[in-house]
C-alpha cells in the first residue's frame, strides 16, 4: 500500500493531464473552425429557436458532424443535427466554393494590377539604338540595371508601366520577358545567314533574330494565320529591320528543297502551344469550368495530344532543311507532353540527320525533367520562381554533316496528296536525270503551294 500510493498520485496527475491537454485540443480546433462553423450553421438555415438557445453545444455537435470523429452519444442535439447532415455538409461545400473563389478574385486583382512582384523586362533593339543610350534614357524614371544573363535586355522594377514610354512607340525598346528573349538569343544566327521563323506572329522573336544579325541576311517569317500576320507586320514594320521577309504559309507545307528555304542556315519554332506557363492560363484552370471535373480534364488531355501532336510534325519539318545548323523550340507551355516529350520522340530521327542536343545558357539552373537521356541540356524556367513558365531546346548538326539525298525527311506528318506527290516524283526522278532545267521546273511546279510573301510597304 505504501508503495502503491505514490503511483496512483502519480497516475490521477497524468490522467488530468491528459484530460486537460485532450480538451484544449478539441477547444482549440473547435475555435479556430469557429467562424467557419458559424457561416455553415447559417447557410444550412436549419436551427429553430429551441437550438438557438443552446447554441454552444450547437456548435460543438456540428463540429464532430463535419470534422471530428464518430458521434458516440446520440441525445436530442445529436439526432437534430445528424438528420440535417446532407445540409449542413452542402452549406460547408458552397462556403468552400465562395472561399475559393474569393481567393481566385484575390489574384486575379494581384496579377492584373501593375504592382506584381514580377520584374519588368525591356529587350533593346539595337538596329535602332544602342544599349547605353536605352540605359541613360530610361535611368531618367527608372531603376534599370542589366539582365545578368540575356545580352541587349533590361530589368525594371515590377510596377513600371512603359506601354506609352516613347522607346517603346518607336520600337527602340520592345517590351519581352526574359524567357522569350532567350529564345533568338539561345539560337544565336550569325549575321548574314538566311534563318526561319516558322511559327512568327506577333514577331517579337522574329525582330530579335533581326537584331542580333545586325540587319544582315535574311529572316525569313512565315506565319499560317491571316489575322495575326497584320500584328508580324507591324512589329517588323516598328522594329525598322528591312531583312525580314513574311510570308503568309503553313510551315508545314514549306518545301525545305525549295528557294529560299534550301539556304536556311537556322530555324526558330516556337508553335503554338497551351500557354500553360503565362499567368492568365495558371489562373483560367482554378476557374470553376475547369475544376467542375472529368469532362474538363478529359477536354484538356484532348488538347495537350493535339499540340503535341502539332508541335513534333513540326519540329520533325524542320530537321529536314538540307543547310539547317542550328534548330530552337521552345514553348511556354509547363507540360512534359508539350515539351520533353515531344523532344524525346525526335531526337532518333534528329540523330539520323546529324543532329544533337546543345545546352543553351548553360549557365542557367533550371534544366529539363529527367525524362530523356541528354535532359541537362534542355532548359526550363518556373511560372512561379521566374514567374513564367517556358522550355527550350537547341539542336545543333555536327560539323560535316549534310542530310544525304537517300535520306528522304520522315513524311508521317504529310497529308496523303502530298505523299502521294513525293512518291510520284520520286518514280519520275528515277526516269529523268535530275537536275536538269525541265526537271527544276517540273519539281518547282510540283511542290509549289499557296505561300504569299506579305508586302510590308
Ligand atoms: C506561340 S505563337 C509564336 C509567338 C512568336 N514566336 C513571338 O515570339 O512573337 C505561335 C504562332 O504560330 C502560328 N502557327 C500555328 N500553326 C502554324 C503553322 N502550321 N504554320 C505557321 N504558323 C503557325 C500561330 O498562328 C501563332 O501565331
Amino acid at each position: 500500500m505504501i508503495i502503491a500510493e505514490p503511483f496512483e498520485a502519480l497516475f490521477n496527475i497524468a490522467l488530468l493531464l491528459f484530460l486537460f491537454w485532450f480538451t484544449l485540443h478539441i477547444w482549440v480546433d473547435l475555435f479556430s473552425d469557429l467562424p467557419i462553423i458559424k457561416d455553415v450553421l447559417e447557410g444550412a438555415n436549419i436551427l429553430n429557436s429551441r437550438w438557438k438557445r443552446q447554441v454552444e453545444l450547437v456548435y460543438i455537435i456540428t463540429y464532430d458532424i463535419l470534422f471530428g470523429q464518430e458521434i458516440s452519444f446520440v441525445g436530442d442535439a445529436e439526432k437534430f443535427l445528424l438528420q440535417r447532415k446532407v445540409s449542413l455538409q452542402s452549406a460547408l461545400a458552397r462556403l468552400l466554393v465562395r472561399k475559393k473563389m474569393k481567393r481566385i478574385e484575390d489574384l486575379l486583382h494581384h496579377y492584373q494590377t501593375p504592382d506584381v512582384s514580377k520584374p519588368r523586362y525591356v529587350r533593346v533593339n539595337t538596329l535602332k539604338l544602342d544599349v547605353d543610350s536605352a540605359l541613360i534614357e530610361l535611368r531618367k524614371q527608372y531603376m534599370v540595371e542589366k539582365d545578368d544573363l540575356v545580352p541587349d535586355l533590361l530589368k525594371l522594377p515590377p510596377k513600371c508601366d512603359l506601354h506609352d514610354h516613347p522607346l517603346v512607340m518607336n520600337g527602340s525598346v520592345f517590351m519581352q520577358g526574359k524567357a522569350s528573349s532567350m529564345v533568338a538569343a539561345a539560337l544565336d544566327p550569325e549575321p548574314g545567314w538566311e534563318v526561319l521563323d516558322a511559327c512568327a506572329a506577333p514577331g517579337n522573336k522574329t525582330v530579335h533574330l533581326a537584331a542580333l544579325m545586325r540587319g544582315k541576311g535574311k529572316v525569313i517569317a512565315c506565319e499560317l494565320n491571316k489575322e495575326r500576320i497584320k500584328r508580324l507586320a507591324d512589329t517588323v514594320r516598328l522594329s525598322g529591320s528591312c531583312n525580314i521577309e513574311v510570308f503568309h504559309s503553313d510551315f508545314l507545307s514549306l518545301d525545305p528543297k525549295d528557294p529560299p528555304y534550301s539556304k536556311v542556315r537556322a530555324i526558330l519554332l516556337d508553335p503554338s502551344c497551351s500557354g500553360s506557363g503565362t499567368v492568365a492560363e495558371r489562373l483560367d484552370h482554378l476557374l470553376p469550368s475547369h475544376a467542375a471535373g472529368q469532362s474538363a480534364n478529359v477536354d484538356e488531355t484532348e488538347r495537350l495530344t493535339k499540340l503535341a501532336s502539332f508541335q513534333k510534325k513540326a519540329l520533325t519539318h524542320a530537321l529536314c532543311f538540307p543547310q539547317v545548323e542550328r534548330i530552337v523550340y521552345s514553348t511556354c507551355s509547363i507540360h512534359q507532353i508539350e515539351n520533353e516529350d515531344v523532344v524525346k520522340s525526335i531526337l532518333p530521327l534528329a540523330a539520323s540527320h546529324g543532329f544533337r542536343l546543345a545546352t543553351p545558357f548553360p549557365q542557367w539552373h533550371r534544366r529539363g525533367l529527367p525524362v530523356l537521356e541528354g535532359f541537362e541540356h534542355l532548359l526550363r524556367t518556373d511560372p512561379v520562381e521566374d514567374k513564367e513558365g517556358f522550355f527550350i531546346a537547341l539542336f545543333i548538326r555536327e560539323e560535316g554533316s549534310v542530310i544525304h539525298p537517300s535520306l528522304s525527311p520522315d513524311s508521317s506528318h504529310l497529308s496523303l496528296v502530298e505523299r502521294t506527290k513525293r512518291k510520284n516524283l520520286s518514280k519520275k526522278e528515277a526516269r529523268i536525270i535530275m537536275p536538269t532545267l525541265f526537271g527544276g521546273m517540273f519539281k518547282m511546279f510540283l511542290y509549289s503551294k499557296p505561300s504569299f510573301r506579305v508586302n510590308l510597304k
